[in-house]
């Protein structure tokens, strides 16, 4: 278990953190999610006992990290993908990291093989890929056997084989009763990896509910609407005060409205509907929803003057 209570980190007048009270729980994957920015790094950062919260808390197991006994059987994070020098080799490197932190180094092969990585053990790190780097900081993380996982944007830069490989890591690791946090400022990558959501925009709680609860909730307006006569009736629903955009196929996404006002609109207006249907609203959609659009902020430069709060 992860208890954040009324965490907060301020930067001068900008709060990167700001007052996040949350509790991540056992035994399924948590998405921490919000764009670019939104204070997910500042967060776990905080967690770890790396940055000190202006105001607030945050414990792992019931502990202040600097107060666990045994950290790194307690919890483990992968925060950067940065590895070891490129001069040793992963089972090398994870030797140092298990004599430095008093684990046993019995546990060095069976990390290895854990992450995919048994094989290349004695290859050089300045060898690896992205991807084999990623898994080796996995397998450092993994090393104390620790309840508690905390992966700050693991999938970014893998290709298509290393995401689901991570996906899988981390629903085996929740099935075992870990406590998982991952960051991700990609929704959709979320959307089939996490069991519960965290959502956070310029550093304030936006949503703390399970996946199915957040997307069903918005279910209920979000229709696939098939009709010959596409851009004309969209015309129709937009004036309804419905958000409509096209689909992959020559198909209308519609939200705002349940399935039976769409309907009426089409009798009333004489269109042909081929489909009108229940679609599950994508994670993006959802977020967007929450935050009244919020993710414009997303590409701001860095020193460029703050937007009112
Ligand atoms: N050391 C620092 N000094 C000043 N501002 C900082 C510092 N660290 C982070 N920030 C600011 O705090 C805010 C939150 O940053 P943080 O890195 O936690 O966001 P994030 O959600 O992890 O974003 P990303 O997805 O880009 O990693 C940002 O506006 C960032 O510029």
């Amino acid at each position: 278990m992860i208890e954040l209570d009324g965490l907060t980190k301020a930067y001068g007048s900008k709060k990167a953190v700001d007052n996040l009270t949350v509790n991540i729980r056992p035994g399924m994957v948590t998405g921490f999610l919000g764009p670019n920015g939104a204070g997910k790094s500042t967060t776990m950062r905080m967690v770890l006992g790396l940055d000190r919260p202006t105001a607030g808390r945050a414990r792992i197991t019931g502990r202040r990290y600097v107060d666990l006994v045994d950290p790194l059987r307690t919890v483990g994070a992968v925060l950067d993908g940065r590895a070891g020098h490129p001069g040793q080799s992963a089972r090398s490197h994870l030797l140092g990291i298990a004599r430095s932190n008093g684990l046993a180094p019995g546990r060095v092969p069976a990390v290895l093989e854990t992450v995919g990585l048994g094989a290349v053990a004695n290859k050089r790190l300045g060898t690896f890929s992205l991807g084999m780097t990623q898994r080796l900081g996995i397998a450092g993380a993994l090393l104390g056997d620790p309840a508690v996982l905390l992966l700050d944007e693991p999938v970014n830069g893998l290709d298509p084989d290393g995401v689901l490989w991570i996906r899988g890591l981390m629903r085996s690791l929740a099935a075992q009763g870990r406590t998982v946090l991952v960051s991700s400022h990609l929704l959709s990558e979320m959307q089939d990896t996490a069991d519960h959501l965290v959502l956070i925009s310029r550093g304030r709680l936006v949503a703390d509910e399970s996946m199915a609860t957040l997307l069903a909730k918005r279910s209920a307006r979000a229709a696939t609407v098939r009709t010959p006569q596409g851009p004309a009736f969209a015309a129709v629903l937009e004036r309804a005060g419905m958000s409509v955009t096209t689909g992959a196929e020559p198909a209308l996404h519609v939200t705002g409205e349940g399935l039976e006002e769409i309907g009426a609109l089409a009798f009333e207006h004489g269109h042909r509907l081929d489909e009108l249907s229940f679609r599950r609203p994508s994670l993006e959609e959802a977020y967007l929803d929450l935050t009244g659009g919020d993710l414009e902020y997303t590409s701001r430069p860095v020193g460029s003057p703050e937007e009112p709060t």
